[in-house]
Order: C-alpha cells, then structure tokens, then sequence
C-alpha cells in the first residue's frame, strides 16, 4: 500500500485558484495563478483545484496553462513521486464539464470537479429543482464527466443543511454513477464542529459503496469554524480536505491550509493523521499568494501572520529565554519563517533586552542596564515597537547623555503660519537646578536653539544641523547630528535622537554645547596651570 492509500493520510486539496479567488478583489492573472500553482506542488499539496474552466476564457486559459505544466516542470527541492492532480470546476452541466475536461486533459493527473446544490433552500430558490430531478441530474452529469475523465469529483453544494437521508442518497447515486471523491461542503458555514462530525459520519456509514470513494470536507468561515469543521470532519473519517492558503475565498473565507496542516503535524498525537506537505514551505507561498492577491493577512493570522512568533511581554519572554516550549507550540523555522521575535515594547522585560542588546554586540553592567530599560519604556510608551535601530540610538544617545551638563527637561514649541515660532525649554543644570528660557526664532528649531543659548550662555556658531529617521514608519526614531564653532575656533558635534525630532535636536544641540563647555573647563584649567608656573 503507498503512503497516499494508507488510512492515516489526508489528501490536502487546494482551492486557493479557485475558490480563493472568489475572493472579492482577489483576482489574479494567469502567469500569477501558475507561479502559485508551482508553489502549491513545491508544498506538497495532492490536488490543485485551477479554476472553473466554463467561466471565461482566461479562466479556461489559466487552467489549461497549469494543467500543462505542473508535474512537467522540476520541483526544485521536491522529487515528488506523483505530481499534484489538476482539477477544474464545472456546474452540473454537460457544457461546464466538457469544458473543465478540454481545460484539464493534458494535465498528467487530470480531475474533473462537477457539483450541485443539494439543500431544500438551494433546491426550491436557486435551482428550482425538485429532490428528484438533482438526483438524476447527478447521475447524468457524474456519469457524463466519468465517461471523459478517470478521476470524478461530486460536491454536494450546501451539504451542511441538506437532509441527511437526502444526502446519503444523492452520494449513493454519485458513487454509483462514477465519482471517486465526495466532497461534503458546508458552502455557507453554518455547521458546528459536532454537527459537520455527524454529517461525514452519516454518510460513511449509510452511503452505498463509500468505501470505494475518498469523503473529502469543504468549510467555509463564515462563524470563524472553517479549520475546526475540517477537523471535525477528517476525525470522522473525511480523508481530503479542501482548503486554501491564507484562508481566503469566498465571503469570510475558507478554512486556512496552513492551519489545518499544522494541526494535523501538531497534534498527531490526537488525530493520528498525516499529510504530505512540506511545512517549511508554508510562509513563502502565503507571501506569494498574498502579493498575488492583493489579501494582506492580519497579524494574528496564526501560522503565517507576522506576530504568529512575536513575543512581546516581559513574562513571555523571560519565560521563551528559559526554555521555548513554554509559549511556543510550533517554531517559526517549522514553517519557514525566519524565527522567533522577540519584540520590545511596553510589555517587554529586562531579560529580553538584555538578551537583544546582547545579540547587537552591545555588553551592559547592571545599573547601564537599569538605565536602558527605563529609556525603552519610555520610548514604548510613545511608539508601538521598539526597534533594533531604536534601540542602538537609544543607548548611544543615553551613553552620549551622560556627559552631563545641561539637561533638557521640557520643551515646548508654537510654531506654523501664524506668528513667530516660539520655543520654551526647561533645562536642568548638574547642581539640580531647573532653568526655564523662552525665545523667538525664524523657524521652531532655530527657536528651540536660541531658547537653550538662553540658559547655557555659551557663544557658539551652528555650522551643521542634520536630521534623519533611523527607523521606519510614522512613528519613526529621529536622530539629528550638530555641529558647532566655539569662540576660540574649536569644533564641536552633538547628537540627539528621539520620535520627536525637535525633541532630538534639542538634545544635539545640548551634547554639542556640552562638549564646548568641558573643553572651555579644560583649556581655562591648563591656562591657569601655565600661568601659575609662569608666576
Ligand atoms: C459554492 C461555490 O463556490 S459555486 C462556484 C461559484 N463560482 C462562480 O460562480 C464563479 C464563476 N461563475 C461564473 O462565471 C458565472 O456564474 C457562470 C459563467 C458560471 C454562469 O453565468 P450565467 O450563465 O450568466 O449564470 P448566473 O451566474 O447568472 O446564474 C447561474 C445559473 O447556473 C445555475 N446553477 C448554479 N449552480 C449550478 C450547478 N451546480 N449546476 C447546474 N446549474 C447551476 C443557476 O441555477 C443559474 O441558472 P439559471 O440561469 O437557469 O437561473
Ligand atoms: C463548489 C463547492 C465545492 C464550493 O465551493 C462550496 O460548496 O463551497
Ligand atoms: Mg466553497
């Protein structure tokens, strides 16, 4: 028996082409839809469901282009024993299956997907069918589509709220008329685990000839249940699965691949079950179809959402350091992520600091450290993430800081088109003492700069003034660099950052002064020195 026929192995269908681009706004072209169908064989998937032929030409074309190649191509990285079977969708009619069969023929494992709605509500309004014509419409279009293709899909659209003695007859006569694969979609997620569990149940056990067939689940989002459907379901016996990568499709979506894949690797323990996918290829084909598509995926989108191996509380943290499994389930690199983030923000804590300081070469005593973490918070409390540029000007600028002299304390800045811009700045001296100056300027920061000249009284010229983000993002670390000319010729650089760039050139302009003061204290020393020898 090959892996594939064994009992514990579930066909993972993928439907991103199809009925992920039901998506609304999630169109792609057809050289997008076969650099995903190569990466969807590259994961591993068994079934790629390419589109639905008979809904226009360049559907049709798209299937067409992916049935041709894939399994044709190299897989770099993947000898795969059999390629991924190609499928095309049609309606249960004899002009949609005949095009899904021309779209699909010369894939090398071709599949043709035929379904019709089977519930009282699609039945009477949508189909205006009565029980018994969908009934012979399945038998004639299953045995229509078996006649052109080896390998039959029937779906029994909106099974979820189908009668269940109905449903078991229309899969019996779907079995008899040639399908190998049933597929028992709850199209509008309706169903509750328990209920989608009975559902597959009802049909393994009452359907005629099932075991011949491979169930297969299909789950929409719509109450947010599509990944525990299909769990449910394939814990009732379902052994393929018909997902899509990143979730997306038609309204809220269906049931996510990666989710449903990663439980069934994580959870072996309960379920038993295994697929064929390559994990590690998870995170770079979600990137691919959410650039295809235009879906960008949350950042708590587990598996494959960016903050899926973020950490960002100090306990968390701490914890993580001391031993991963206890906040981490699954690693980053299972899945091809690039690994676990430890992020630094509000939450964050001394040990993960210390451990990210640590890793960007920068080595701290207690107290420094003591001084970093109070920085950090500060600036987390004014920005969302603290970042490993934040974080190198942030220590620079403390260390820069700690020349001492003045201090700014506050700053206040009026400034736009009415009036003259104003500054206010609260500076405290090496003795404790706060001094408050205001000043007018051309602009806020030749007022902030004139407003510290003010308290400083040290005559220098401003020769250069740079500003700069460091970071990325509105709320971006500003840093700003200055350079000053003393009475005596000297030359002096500040350098200042902060998310507030005025803020930051302050302090620049206060490290340079700063600088020109303790050469002024230790040139006037050495006169004084001179002059004594002399004397
Ligand atoms: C649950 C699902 O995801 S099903 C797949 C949904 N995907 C799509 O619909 C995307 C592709 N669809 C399309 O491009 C178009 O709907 C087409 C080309 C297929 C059909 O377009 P039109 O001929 O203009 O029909 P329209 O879409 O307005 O209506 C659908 C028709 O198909 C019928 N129909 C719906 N499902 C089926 C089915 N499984 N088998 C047979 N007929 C069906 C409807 O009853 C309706 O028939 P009517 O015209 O006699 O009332
Ligand atoms: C066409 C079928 C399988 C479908 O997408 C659904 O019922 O949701
Ligand atoms: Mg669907």
């Amino acid at each position: 028996m090959s892996t594939v026929e064994s009992q514990d192995y579930v066909r993972i269908f993928d439907t991103t082409l199809r009925d992920g681009e039901q998506s609304p706004g999630a169109s792609m072209t057809s050289e997008e839809k076969l650099e995903i169908a190569r990466a969807l064989s590259r994961l591993g998937v068994d079934v790629i469901e390419a589109g639905f032929p008979a809904s226009s030409p360049d559907d049709f074309a798209a299937v067409r282009a992916i049935a041709e190649r894939i399994g044709r191509d190299p897989v770099p990285g993947r000898p795969q024993a059999e390629p991924p079977i190609v499928c095309g969708l049609a309606r249960a009619t004899k002009n949609d299956i005949e095009r899904a069969y021309e779209a699909v023929k010369v894939a090398m494992r071709p599949r043709i997907h035929t379904f019709l709605s089977t519930s009282p509500i699609h039945r009477e309004h949508k189909l205006r069918m009565t029980k018994e014509q969908v009934i012979e419409r399945v038998r004639e279009m299953v045995a229509r589509a078996r006649e052109l293709c080896e390998d039959v899909e029937f779906s029994a659209e909106d099974a979820g709220r189908t009668e269940p003695e109905y449903l078991w007859e229309v899969a019996s006569v779907a079995i008899a008329a040639g399908a190998t694969t049933i597929n028992l979609p709850d199209t509008v997620g309706y169903l509750t685990p328990f209920e989608l569990h009975a559902m597959i149940a009802g049909v393994k056990k009452n359907a005629v000839g099932v075991d011949r067939v491979i169930l297969s689940v299909h789950c929409h989002d719509d109450l947010g249940l599509g990944v525990a459907n299909t769990l449910a379901g394939l814990e009732a016996g379902a052994r393929q699965a018909e997902l899509t990568i990143n979730g997306i499709g038609e309204r809220a979506g269906n049931a996510a691949l990666e989710e449903v894949v990663m439980a069934l690797a994580v959870r072996r323990d309960r379920m038993n079950l295994r697929t064929g996918i390559d994990p590690t290829q998870i995170t770079r084909t979600s990137r691919l179809v959410s650039a295809h598509t235009g879906m960008l995926v949350p950042p708590n989108k587990a598996i494959v959402g960016a903050n899926a191996f973020a950490h960002e509380s100090g306990i968390h943290q701490d914890g993580l350091l001391k031993h991963e499994k206890t906040y981490e389930i699954l690693k980053a690199e299972d899945v091809g992520a690039s690994g676990t983030r430890l992020v630094l923000g509000k939450h964050s804590g001394r040990h993960a600091l210390e451990k990210r300081l640590a890793e960007l070469g920068v080595t701290m005593d207690q107290p420094a450290l003591d001084q970093a973490f109070s920085a950090m918070k500060a600036l987390a409390d004014r920005k969302k993430h603290v970042t490993d540029a934040d974080l190198l000007a942030l220590v620079s600028s403390e260390r820069r800081e700690e020349l001492g002299g003045w201090r700014l304390e506050a700053l206040q800045i009026s400034a736009g088109t009415q009036g003259m811009p104003t500054a206010t700045v609260r500076l405290r001296g090496e003795d404790g003492r706060d001094v408050t100056q205001a000043a007018v300027g051309t602009g806020p920061v030749h007022a902030c700069f004139r407003a510290i000249d003010a308290v400083v009284d040290l005559p220098v010229e401003l020769l250069e003034y740079t500003v700069h983000a460091v970071t990325e993002g509105i709320d971006a670390l500003g840093e700003v660099s200055v350079r000053v000319r003393d009475a005596s010729g000297g030359l002096h650089a500040g350098y200042g950052a902060d998310t507030d760039v005025l803020v930051a050139s302050a302090k620049a302009y206060l490290a340079a002064l700063d600088r020109a003061r303790k050469e002024r204290v230790v040139a006037k020393a050495s006169e004084q020195a001179r002059l004594k020898e002399s004397a």
